[in-house]
């Protein structure tokens, strides 16, 4: 198409963008802004053959649209619908899937040198934010490709913003630099980049120009400076705070967005009042966020206590190493971080916060499956990588009034680290307490007593272990719910008593294997509990996500595939209990001890 027809294309692949997102929400803001310059990177490169990697790539809608998946993007972010992101088995289009901010320089790197040394051919094309530019690891991607000095074009698509306004010494720096009319020596162009720029990302013509001259001129890696619009194009984007970054449906007159009425209030603004309470007693307490601010609740924060919440930008390593600095000088850190999104920084919390025992206190938000985002947004791991840290405290809050009394344990706790986790979304509606108590270290709660079956739940899934309770009292199975409160300390006590007083026990958690589960097995291992001769009457069983990465859908939809939902409990605890009655009470004791059924059926 020749630059007018594109310019047509342009307005008509907007509109199709808004209409899309108004019916499906989504992230819309940094979708708009890029639709000039997804049309000029299509006319100009030959993708798929050429690559073009996305940064977060939640900005990829106008290129789904325009890369055969035009007709299926009413399914966007639903069940079996295409991702929000891009992804290697949607489309030959997506040669890298992302979702995590700040890595498409890397793979863009990682596709210059194949194609260097005789891999996958094709020219390649880096877009990545100026809020994904605040991460360390664009920067150790930037050294390294300017060292190599191998052709690759970095697209820098500069509006300002990260999901709140960038913040950071780097993000003036591109706003002088974007202020600047001509091409001048900057950063990047000491770095070994031929930079160009600042030009407008939303004047068609002169992108396609630019672009093409480029791809015909460039020997070594590119730096492109496009500045542009969040939300462009769409008055009611352009004028909100977030300019739509994410989004309810919405009506596309008004922009008005479709959001239900909330039942209870969300576990995000149960622990941001938490925090501002304990923080009204506390001065010492700190508030830090990586570049998620309205998403964890620190905006709150920052409202009452402007000079200590933090906005570190897309940082969570720099945050966490940050918070034990904080730590070590004597105050009282909060990050507040994603699960996803604190796998950045693991080593940062092994080495610079749990090896020097410092009282780092992390709120870990969107624990657990999150619905529309997917797997790369799913809180599955942090049980498992915290937990096995010596020194580590680690909680997760079965409703949001343990959350408030979880915040005041976190404060009162200054001997080493703590987590507590909770899920995305509304808490349960329970009573809230007035102010949070410290809950007792390592203890948990029984919450509902029972008798042949016990299930022991840590984290959100208590509400379902109570529904599976009613579903197998109405087949006169008595089950105790207890709710562990601490997957390390680990209630030791409560724990040997369920399983000498119940003929099952079922623990229950919102993560992956190698969790809470791994750490009750272990103990009971450790105590000889599981060994056939000394072993109790009480069968085990754990529930936890399966070893395979849950595809995106509600976040019901998604339980409901892990086999994570009261009627899963339910089931399998009938399925125990029948598979044990085959055999005779009679016959599965020797002497009081317990025998495995397998052996007495031999
Ligand atoms: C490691 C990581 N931390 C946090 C996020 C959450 N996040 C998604 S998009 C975004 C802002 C990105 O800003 P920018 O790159 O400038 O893109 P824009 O939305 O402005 O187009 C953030 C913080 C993430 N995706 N990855
Ligand atoms: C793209 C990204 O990583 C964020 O925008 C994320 O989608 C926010 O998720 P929440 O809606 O759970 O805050
Ligand atoms: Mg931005």
């Amino acid at each position: 198409m020749d630059s007018e027809k594109l310019v047509r294309l342009a307005g008509e692949l907007r509109a199709e963008t808004i209409r899309i997102v108004s019916r499906t929400g989504g992230h819309l803001g940094s979708s708009l802004g890029v639709i000039e310059l997804t049309l000029a990177i299509h006319a100009i490169f030959d993708t798929p053959h050429d690559k073009l990697i996305w940064d977060v790539s939640h900005q990829c809608y106008p290129h789904k649209i325009l890369t055969g998946r035009r007709e299926r993007m009413l399914g966007l972010r639903k069940k079996d619908g295409p991702s929000g992101f891009t992804r290697r088995a949607e489309s030959p289009y997506d040669p890298f899937g992302a979702a995590h901010s700040s890595t498409s320089i890397s793979a863009g790197l990682g596709f210059a040198m194949a194609r260097e040394l005789g891999g996958d051919p094709g020219d390649v094309v880096c877009v990545i934010g100026d809020g994904a530019m605040s991460a360390g690891m664009a920067f150790e991607a930037i050294n390294n490709a300017g060292a190599l000095g191998k052709r690759i074009f970095v697209i820098l698509n500069d509006n300002a913003m990260s999901i709140s306004p960038s913040t950071g010494a780097f993000a003036t720096y591109l706003a002088e630099l974007g202020a600047r009319p001509g091409e001048e020596r900057s950063f990047f162009a000491q770095m070994g980049f031929a930079y160009h720029g600042p030009v407008d990302g939303h004047d068609l013509p002169g992108l396609l120009e630019k672009l093409r001259s480029l791809r015909e001129e460039a020997t070594g890696p590119v730096l492109l400076h496009a500045i542009t619009r969040k939300g462009a194009g769409y008055d009611a984007a352009e004028t909100s705070a977030d300019k739509y970054h994410g989004v309810a449906k919405f009506d596309v007159e008004t922009g008005q967005q479709a959001k239900a009425a909330a039942a209870a209030p969300s576990y995000t603004k149960v622990f941001a009042g938490a925090l501002v309470k304990e923080a009204e007693k506390d001065s010492r307490i700190i508030a830090i966020t990586a570049a998620m601010e309205a998403g964890t609740g620190v905006d709150i924060f920052r409202r009452h206590f402007p000079d200590r919440a933090f906005d570190v930008g897309i940082a969570e390593q720099h945050a966490v190493t940050f918070a034990a600095g904080l730590a070590a000088g004597g105050m009282k850190p909060f990050c507040a971080i994603y699960s996803t999104f604190l796998q950045r920084g693991y080593d940062q919390i092994v080495h610079d916060v749990a090896l020097q025992g410092l009282p780092v206190r992390f709120a870990i938000d969107r624990a657990g499956l999150v619905g529309a985002d997917g797997p790369t947004h799913a809180g599955a791991f942090d049980v498992g990588y915290l937990a096995n840290l010596p020194g580590f405290t680690v909680m997760a809050a079965s409703d949001e009034a343990e959350l408030v009394n979880m915040v005041a344990t976190a404060a009162a706790h200054d001997s080493g680290p703590i987590a507590f986790r909770y899920p995305r979304g509304e808490g349960t509606g329970v009573a809230m307490p007035e102010t949070g108590v410290p809950l007792p270290i390592g203890k948990g709660r029984v919450v509902a007593a029972g008798g042949t079956v016990a299930l022991l739940s840590f984290g959100g899934r208590l509400g379902e272990c109570l529904m599976a309770r009613q579903m197998l009292a109405t087949h006169g199975i008595p089950v105790t719910v207890a709710d562990a409160r601490f997957a390390k300390p680990l209630d030791t006590g409560l724990l040997e008593e369920l399983y000498e007083t119940h003929e099952l026990l079922v623990t229950i958690e919102e993560g992956a294997s190698g969790g809470f589960a791994a750490l009750v097995l272990s103990h009971l291992a450790g105590r000889g509990l599981l060994d056939g001769h000394l072993g109790s009457r009480c069968a085990l069983r754990t529930m936890t996500l399966p070893d395979r990465f849950i595809a995106q859908a509600s976040p019901e939809e998604m339980y409901e595939d892990a086999g994570l939902s009261a009627h899963h409990i339910a089931l399998l605890v009938r399925d125990v209990l029948a598979a044990r009655s085959v055999v005779p009470l009679a016959a599965r004791q020797l002497n009081g001890r317990h025998v495995r059924r397998v052996q007495v059926a031999e």
